[in-house]
C-alpha cells in the first residue's frame, strides 16, 4: 500500500527525483538533471560504491595483487578521426584512465584437446562469416523481414560448424560477445548493435577495442565524472531498494531498512535481470505490457575466471582458444601477464557464458578451479602446472543486484516489445540502464546514452511542472502476420 504521503496532492516529498541505482545509468541521469538546473535529487544505491557493473577488485597472492575487472574491461567501439566518438573514450580521455589494444584476431593461438593446433585460417573464416552475418541481418530492416535467430541466419548463410575447432571459432566471434549462444540471438538487432557500435559506415564508432588497465578499476572514469558534479548528500550508498511504490501523485521507495524516501519522480536503472526476478517490487505491479516487455528480453551471463601462478607457463599472446569437443567448455583465454597489460602479474582468465555461467555458478570455487585446471593441462600437455597461487571468479548470475551480465535480445523480442521496455509506467516511474538501448544494448555506451535519456526526460517533467512527455506504449503486442487455424 503505498503511503499516505503521495497520495495527498500537494504532499511536499523528501526529494524532486531519486534514481534508483548508481551505475553509469544513474551517474549519467543524474549529471543531466543537474545540467538541466535540477539538484534536488537523490542516487541510491545498494553497493558502498557508484559504478554498478564497472566493478573491480585487488587480485593475487600477498605482495603480488592486480586489479582485475569482474564486469566491464573494454571500451567497445571508439573513435575514427574526428568522428562520433564512444562517450565512454571521451570519458576515459578526460580522467586519463590507462588503456591497452586488445587485438582480438591477430593475437592469439589455438589449442584443442592434444595440445597446440593451430586453426587460425578457421578463426579468420568466422570471422568473414560473422560479418557477413550482420551485413544481410541488417539488411533485413528495410525489407521488413521477420527476425529470426543468428543461427538461422548462419545456416541460410551456409555456415554450419561441427567440428570443435569450427565451434570454437564460432563461439569466440559470437558468444564470447553476446554472452548468449546463436540459437539465443536475434539475428536482426545483434547485427544493428554490432554495426552501430563497430561499424563506421553505419554510424558507429571504429572496430576497436580498448581493455582498462588501470590499476585504480575501469570504474575510476565513472567515479571520477560523478567527482566533477556530485554533492555527498545527494548519494546513498549501502541503500538496498526493496519497494517502488507510485501513483500520480509521486514515488516512495522502501528501502530494506524500512526507511521510506519520498520523491515526485524516480528513474530506475536497475538490471533486467533485477526487474525480472522480482528482487524489487512495485505498488501496484507493473501493467501486463510492461511485465511481458521485462520477461520477453534476455538477461546473459559473462564470466571471467581468474587464475594467478607463480610463474607464466601460458602463451606469449593476448588470448587463445581451447576447442572441446563440448562447445563453450572454457573456451576463451586471455593473458593479463603481457608488455603493455600487467606484466608479471602471472594472472590468466578463462571465459565462459550463458549457459556455462549459470552451470559454473552452482559448483563450488574448488570444482571450478579443478576444471579449469584439467583444461590447461589438456592445452599444455608437456607442462607440469601447479596450483594456482590465487582463485576468483564472481557470480552475477547468482548476484540480486545483478541477475546476469547484460542484456541480449533474443528473436521472440519484437519492436513494440523495445517500446514497452523503455517506456514510463505513469507520469511518475521511469526506466533506464543498458537495457532500454535499442542500438546499444548491453554496452556501457548504451547505458550512458540512457541515462541522458531518462534524465532529459524527467528535467522536462519538473520544468513543465509534472507536464511530461510520455513515451508511447502498446497494451499488447500483436502478430504482424496472425495465425489462420
Ligand atoms: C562481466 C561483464 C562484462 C562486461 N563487459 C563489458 C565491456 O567490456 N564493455 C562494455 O561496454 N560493457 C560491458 N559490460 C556491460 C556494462 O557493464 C553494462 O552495460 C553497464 O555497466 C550497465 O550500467 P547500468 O547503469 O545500466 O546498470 P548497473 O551498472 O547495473 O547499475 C545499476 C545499479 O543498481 C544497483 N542496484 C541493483 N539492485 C538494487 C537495489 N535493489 N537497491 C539499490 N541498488 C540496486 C546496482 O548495484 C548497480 O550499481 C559488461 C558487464 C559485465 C557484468
Amino acid at each position: 500500500v503505498p503511503s499516505t504521503n503521495i497520495t495527498k496532492p500537494a504532499a511536499k516529498h523528501d526529494t524532486t527525483v531519486l534514481i534508483l541505482g548508481g551505475g553509469v545509468a544513474g551517474i549519467i541521469a543524474a549529471r543531466t538533471l543537474h545540467e538541466n538546473g535540477i539538484d534536488n535529487f537523490r542516487i541510491i544505491e545498494a553497493r558502498g560504491e557508484l559504478g554498478g557493473r564497472m566493478r573491480s577488485m585487488e587480485f593475487g597472492a600477498t605482495g603480488r595483487r592486480t586489479t582485475i575487472e569482474l564486469g566491464a574491461n573494454w571500451i567497445q567501439g571508439t573513435q575514427v578521426g574526428d568522428g562520433p566518438a564512444n562517450p565512454i573514450l571521451t570519458l576515459a580521455r578526460k580522467h586519463g584512465l590507462k588503456t591497452a589494444e586488445s587485438d582480438f584476431y591477430e593475437s592469439i593461438v589455438t589449442y584443442d584437446r592434444t595440445g597446440s593446433v593451430d586453426y587460425l585460417e578457421a578463426l579468420h573464416d568466422a570471422v568473414d562469416a560473422y560479418t557477413n552475418l550482420t551485413v544481410v541481418g541488417g539488411g533485413r530492416v528495410p525489407t521488413k523481414q521477420v527476425d529470426t535467430t543468428c543461427r538461422t541466419g548462419y545456416s541460410l548463410l551456409g555456415v554450419k560448424p561441427r567440428t570443435p575447432e569450427e565451434m570454437v571459432v564460432e563461439y569466440y566471434v559470437f558468444d564470447w560477445e553476446y554472452a548468449q549462444t546463436p540459437e539465443q540471438t536475434s539475428w536482426i538487432a545483434s547485427s544493428w548493435a554490432n554495426n552501430f557500435t563497430f561499424d563506421v559506415e553505419q554510424g558507429g564508432f571504429s572496430e576497436d577495442n580498448l581493455l582498462s588497465i588501470d590499476q585504480r578499476g575501469f570504474k575510476y572514469l565513472i567515479q571520477a565524472e560523478a567527482q566533477t558534479f556530485l554533492l555527498p548528500a545527494q548519494t546513498v550508498l549501502n541503500a538496498t531498494v526493496r519497494t517502488i511504490a507510485h501513483s500520480d501523485n509521486g514515488v516512495v521507495v522502501t528501502l530494506a531498512n524500512g526507511t521510506n524516501i519520498t520523491a515526485d519522480y524516480a528513474i530506475t536503472t536497475f538490471s533486467l535481470g533485477v526487474l525480472q526476478n522480482d528482487d524489487v517490487s512495485f505498488e501496484p505491479a507493473l501493467p501486463m505490457w510492461k511485465q511481458e516487455a521485462i520477461q520477453s528480453m534476455s538477461m546473459a551471463t559473462y564470466t571471467k575466471i581468474f587464475l594467478q601462478f607463480e610463474e607464466k607457463f601460458w602463451f606469449d599472446t593476448q588470448f587463445a582458444l581451447y576447442a572441446d569437443t563440448e562447445r563453450g567448455w572454457y573456451p576463451v583465454w586471455q593473458s593479463l601477464d603481457l608488455e603493455g597489460f600487467m606484466p608479471d602479474s602471472g594472472v590468466v582468465m578463462a571465459t565462459v557464458t550463458g549457459d556455462y555461467s549459470e552451470r559454473i555458478e552452482a559448483l563450488s570455487d574448488a570444482q571450478v578451479q579443478e576444471e579449469a585446471l584439467t583444461v590447461l593441462r589438456t592445452m599444455f600437455p608437456n607442462t607440469t602446472i601447479p596450483a594456482p597461487t590465487a582463485f576468483f571468479f564472481p557470480r552475477w548470475y547468482s548476484d540480486p543486484l545483478y541477475r546476469g551480465s547484460y542484456s541480449n535480445w533474443p528473436a521472440s523480442f519484437v519492436s513494440p516489445h523495445h517500446t514497452n521496455l523503455r517506456a514510463n509506467v505513469g507520469k511518475r516511474l521511469w526506466f533506464s540502464g543498458e537495457a532500454m538501448s535499442q542500438k546499444y544494448f548491453g554496452f556501457l555506451h548504451g547505458a550512458y546514452f540512457e541515462g541522458i535519456d531518462a534524465g532529459e526526460r524527467v528535467s522536462q517533467c519538473v520544468h513543465r511542472g509534472g507536464e511530461c512527455k510520455s513515451l508511447p506504449f502498446q497494451e499488447s503486442v500483436p502478430n504482424a502476420s496472425p495465425y489462420i487455424i
